[in-house]
């Protein structure tokens, strides 16, 4: 599979004080890589550092093997590459659609003319990420789960081929969990979508992913194959805590994190 961006030897800080150190990853087409680690070890400034939101100190952020990306006007980065943050400011009366419709921002000419496919696009994505029921109400009167769910058709309405997503389940209820994820495989197998996404739980990131990067300390510390990646040597030393592991015949990897509680006999009622 091609590579659809790649970041290499990023160098990136805040006020000087450097957070990742020479970290390099490649998101190729129709292949979903998961970031992993614990807190403070990287992942959204990396994230971000390939949606250009993040100026890097060192290194490179490339399109296609070979475009600098860091140097593409605004409104064509947004063709190629959309990210879902972990926050944003909720627009205080702006309605679900209009909200989703913003994606289309970079295909839009003046006065909004010239994006035949909107109304369409704006649609499919309303459906697919179960918003289309509330297209009409304010988006500061949703819960929190909602608003993701719109925010990550925002996102998608942006029709892009590298899609960038940061902790896209949190607030999420079970349901929406599994299928954000299956819609993350989906853009991947379907569409040739390149996915990066930071996952927090790695029983998700190794069932949707093709390939791991896993940090700690703002050090790319493992990167490969869930399973080549995700072991119990390697999680307990990252987490700082023991972590067993488990893949079954199917190859599907279990962790399980042993608290000091964890054994702990269910107690007679
Ligand atoms: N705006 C900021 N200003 C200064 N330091 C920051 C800023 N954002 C993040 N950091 C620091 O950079 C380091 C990496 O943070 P980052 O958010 O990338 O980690 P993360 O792996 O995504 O963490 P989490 O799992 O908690 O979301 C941390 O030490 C964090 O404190």
């Amino acid at each position: 599979m091609s590579v659809a961006l790649a970041g290499a030897d990023l160098t990136l800080a805040y006020d000087g004080r450097t957070v990742v150190h020479d970290a390099g990853i490649e998101l190729r087409a129709g292949t979903v890589v998961a970031l992993v680690g614990p807190n403070g070890s990287g992942k959204s400034t990396l994230l971000r550092s390939l949606a250009r939101l993040h100026k890097p100190h060192r290194g490179t952020v490339r399109l296609d093997a070979d475009l600098d990306a860091l140097a593409l006007r605004p409104r064509d980065f947004a063709r190629r590459v959309t990210l879902l943050t972990q926050s944003h400011p909720t627009p205080g009366g702006v309605l679900v659609r209009d909200v989703v419709a913003y994606g289309r921002h970079p295909y839009r000419g003046r006065f909004g003319a010239g994006d035949a496919e909107g109304p369409g696009i704006v649609a499919r994505v309303m459906g697919l990420t179960g918003v289309a029921a509330m297209a009409d109400r304010p988006v500061d009167e949703l819960s929190g789960g909602e608003l993701q769910r719109v925010w990550l058709a925002t996102c998608l309405a942006q029709d892009t081929g590298v899609l960038l997503l940061d902790e896209p389940t949190t607030f999420l209820d079970l349901r929406y969990q599994v299928e954000i994820l299956d819609i993350v495989r989906e853009l991947a197998d379907d569409h040739g979508v390149a996915v990066g996404v930071v996952l927090h739980d790695l029983d998700q990131a190794a069932a949707v992913a093709d390939h791991v990067v896993l940090l700690h300390g703002g050090v790319v510390r493992a990167t490969g194959r869930p399973a080549d990646v995700l072991t119990a040597e390697l999680l307990t030393e990252v987490y700082g805590l023991r972590i067993d592991v488990h893949v079954d015949d199917a190859g599907r990897v279990r962790t399980q994190p042993v608290g000091r509680h964890t054994h702990r006999p269910a107690r007679p009622i």
